[in-house]
């Protein structure tokens, strides 16, 4: 059922496959705000490049990753900006064409990597209004890149839902609605890894090109 009201949303596709150079499926949606669970957006090949990737990126750059010291977010993270790569510039041109948005409103791929007890704690993508953010985020998909043995699921609060990490699979989602109400319920976070390790991929895309 679809309420009289609805806004507009940026995601535009309907039915059962969104149709790239991958068939993609369209597994699960709420509608406000629009939430969409989606299979085979990435095949194994590219979770594991990506994850190789983000690897040896950590490796170069001695530092190793950014482990924040805030307790928000415990994982590791890298940011992969490396399009000249054809399987990373491949994938940036589907998910421009899932999110609807030119590639070039995105931020580099970011790749978080969870270990036992490592957990994103709820949030929002957006940045609060009240600093005045000329080119807020709207949108965000999040990739899995591996099978997690158990926890590690991407949760929305405020809408009692949760979704389990499954290789090659994704959650999108936007907060780009006149009524604020319905950005707000964007509120998610990814639950304590338990068991194993949980690798993802996310892109957020921006209101106006950043690149
Ligand atoms: O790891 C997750 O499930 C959520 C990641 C997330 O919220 C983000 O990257 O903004
Ligand atoms: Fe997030």
């Amino acid at each position: 059922m679809i309420a009289e009201n609805k806004e507009q949303t940026i995601f535009h596709h309907v039915g059962k496959k969104i149709i790239t150079d991958r068939e993609i499926d369209i597994i699960a949606r709420i509608e406000e705000p629009l939430i969409v669970v989606l299979g085979n957006v990435l095949s194994d090949e590219e979770c594991e490049e990506l994850i190789r990737l983000s690897t040896d990126k950590m490796k170069r750059s001695k530092i190793g990753t950014t482990r924040e010291e805030n307790a928000l977010r415990t994982s590791s993270s890298m940011f992969i900006e490396e399009s000249e790569n054809l399987i990373v510039a491949g994938i940036e041109k589907r998910i421009a064409a899932v999110m609807n948005i030119p590639i070039e409103h995105g931020e580099g791929l970011q790749i978080l990597q969870y270990t036992p007890g490592q957990q994103y704690k709820a949030h929002h993508d957006f940045f609060s209004s009240s600093s005045a953010v000329a080119n807020n985020r709207i949108s965000t998909l999040v990739m899995y890149l591996n099978e997690v043995e158990q926890g590690g699921e991407t949760f929305f609060p405020h809408l009692n839902f949760s979704v389990t990490p499954r290789k090659g699979m994704a959650v999108y989602f936007e907060y780009f609605y006149n009524d604020q109400t319905l950005n707000d319920f964007t509120l998610h976070g990814g639950a304590p890894v338990e068991i194993g390790e949980k690798w993802v991929a996310t892109q957020w895309m921006r209101k106006q090109k950043i690149r």
